[in-house]
């Protein structure tokens, strides 16, 4: 029987992250996959709708400023477009493969292997795992770790058929816009698809919210934004609706929704997608001599580690945050901590996001909403996009930026949210500043390039240092400096 000191399975980015870790240690390593290396972290998740994403924000650019020259907008083809994100797809998907193929050709051998197939645990130290004739083997590993990610949640009265009603898995499987959709879930997939879909100009966009704003872990100042341009861009927002039927009907969708109000509604319309979560996948993962203890929402790990001691559980599967940098930063943290000895415990305070909307939103740490519930008293700041010369310059000023810090002398960081273009670019040195547990003093006193938006943040820093160039109290509207306490806002004065 094949022996290996580890066995890590799925080559998403949470096992392939893992993977080339474990080399790093010397580690014979063996990568088990049954799909598509790369998992969602590529195909079917994050690199796929980033492609749609940004192909839709230059359609929906290029159509904005040939309507000011009254020039028709260009005809998107939808298999063209498909075309290119497939490329992309594949781009990534080689990559990675000729990384692993040429490390094996020629100095690792010895040490890491790579097998398609599927995974599934007898014992805590044996493995099967069969291919996709059906072939199986056995082997043996000291440690385990599983990262075999997520899949979109279903609900019971919704008959997904991938074809008509369809989820995130099956975008790429669509032969055209569908001229009308439904997005069932108003959370990041389902409002970074109705982004996608609305940009192209070719589907009239129905998305169905439960409460009444979309994004609802979201701040409503962050939220007004988002929803006021999907709007504008014609998605018919159903808030405060509970989906009470949806089926398929004369190769149609027909649904029926429920208001809060006690009234009901009935609409037609091409295509479903169904976006309310994903659920880990675990099934069939492991035998009863495996004794991993789950909780309600994947997984349950001590700083990845399981309730059987030689097995870790990294990436979507522990289903605590779902997102490709902490999939990667969770499965080289488990092979430090197994073979090495990692200086800290794994921290996600400073866990950074985009989500990709019109306009994008990038935040770090926590937003108002999670300061509140955590009882934490704090200052906060806003700068509108006015007032950055970056934005100025793009003739495009529509967002703004809040920096949430701790209401005390320190001023520590807690937290930043970005609406606005490059919002992604503005997210990085808050997020190592909270990770080192600085102040706003170091934010304030960095150089920034000129003209950036990065600017704006450091402008932030400077109103709660009280040392702006650009005054609150005389720019009402563009700025704002407040501390909240007890409960209510109450202004920074100079
Ligand atoms: C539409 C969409 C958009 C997203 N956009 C972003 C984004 O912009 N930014 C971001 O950070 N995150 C994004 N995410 C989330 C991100 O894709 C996931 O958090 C990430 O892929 C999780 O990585 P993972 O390695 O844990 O799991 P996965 O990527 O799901 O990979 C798990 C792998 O394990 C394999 N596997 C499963 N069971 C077995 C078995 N028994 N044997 C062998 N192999 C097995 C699977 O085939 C898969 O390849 C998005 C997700 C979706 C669905
Ligand atoms: N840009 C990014 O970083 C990015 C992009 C896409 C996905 N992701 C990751 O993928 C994860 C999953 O995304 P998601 O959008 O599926 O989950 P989500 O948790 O963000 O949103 C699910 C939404 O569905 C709603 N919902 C649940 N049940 C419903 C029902 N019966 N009817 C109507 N609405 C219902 C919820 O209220 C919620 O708003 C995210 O948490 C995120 O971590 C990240």
């Amino acid at each position: 029987m094949e022996k290996y000191d580890i066995v890590i399975i799925g080559a998403g980015p949470a096992g392939y992250a893992a993977a080339m870790r474990a080399i790093d240690f010397k580690k014979k390593t063996l990568l088990v996959e049954k799909e598509s290396i790369g998992g969602g972290g590529v195909a079917k998740g994050a690199l796929s709708s980033k492609t749609w994403w940004e192909i839709s924000r230059d359609v929906h650019l290029v159509s904005r400023h040939l309507s000011r020259f009254n020039l028709e907008p260009p005809d998107a083809d939808f298999n063209e477009i498909k075309r290119e994100v497939l490329k992309a797809v594949s781009e990534r998907q080689t990559m990675l493969l000729d990384n692993m193929t040429s490390l094996i050709d020629t100095h690792l051998s010895d040490l890491l292997t790579y097998r398609e197939g599927t995974a599934h645990l007898l014992t805590p130290h044996q493995v099967q795992i069969t291919d996709t004739d059906g072939k199986e083997q056995i082997v043996e590993a000291e440690y385990i770790i599983l990262a075999t990610g997520s899949r979109p949640r279903k609900l019971p009265n919704i008959p997904i058929d991938e074809k008509i009603i369809i989820t995130s898995d099956s975008i790429e499987k669509l032969d055209d816009f569908p001229e009308s959709m439904v997005i069932v879930g108003a959370g990041v997939i389902g409002c970074e698809f109705a982004t996608i879909f609305s940009g192209f100009g070719k589907t009239k966009v129905h998305l169905i919210d439960k409460g009444d704003h979309i994004l609802p872990f979201e701040d409503e100042d962050v939220v007004n934004v988002i929803e006021r341009n999907m709007e504008n861009n014609g998605v018919h927002i159903h808030r405060n609706s509970q989906l009470v039927r949806m089926e398929v009907m004369h190769g149609r969708v027909e649904y029926e929704l429920e208001y809060t109000d006690g009234s009901n509604e009935v609409f037609n319309v091409e295509k479903a997608l169904v976006a309310v979560g994903r659920v880990p996948n675990y099934e069939n993962l492991w035998s009863d001599n495996v004794n991993i203890t789950l909780n309600q929402r994947g997984v349950e790990d001590n700083q990845t580690q399981t309730s059987e001691g030689n097995i870790y559980a990294v990436g979507d599967l522990t289903a605590d945050i779902a997102l490709v940098n902490v999939g990667e930063l969770e499965g080289r943290y488990a092979v430090e901590r197994i073979f090495g000895d990692p200086a800290r415990n794994l921290m996600y305070e400073n866990i950074s996001t985009i989500m990709f909307l019109n306009p994008e939103v990038a935040g770090v740490g926590l937003n108002e909403q999670q300061a509140i519930k955590k009882g934490i008293s704090y200052k906060v700041v806003t700068l509108d996009y006015r007032c950055i010369p970056r934005a100025i310059a793009k003739r495009n000023t529509q967002g703004f930026i809040k920096l949430l810090v701790t209401n005390d002398d320190k001023m520590r960081l807690l937290g930043m949210r970005v609406v606005g273009n490059q919002a992604s670019s503005a997210i990085q040195a808050v997020a190592l500043l909270i990770s080192m547990d600085k102040g706003v003093e170091e934010l304030a006193e960095c150089v920034h390039p000129h003209p950036s938006i990065t600017e704006g943040i450091q402008e932030c820093a400077r109103m709660l240092m009280g040392t702006s160039l650009l005054k609150p109290e005389s720019l009402k509207g563009h700025l704002s400096a407040r501390v909240h306490i007890n409960g209510a806002y109450e202004d920074i004065l100079a």
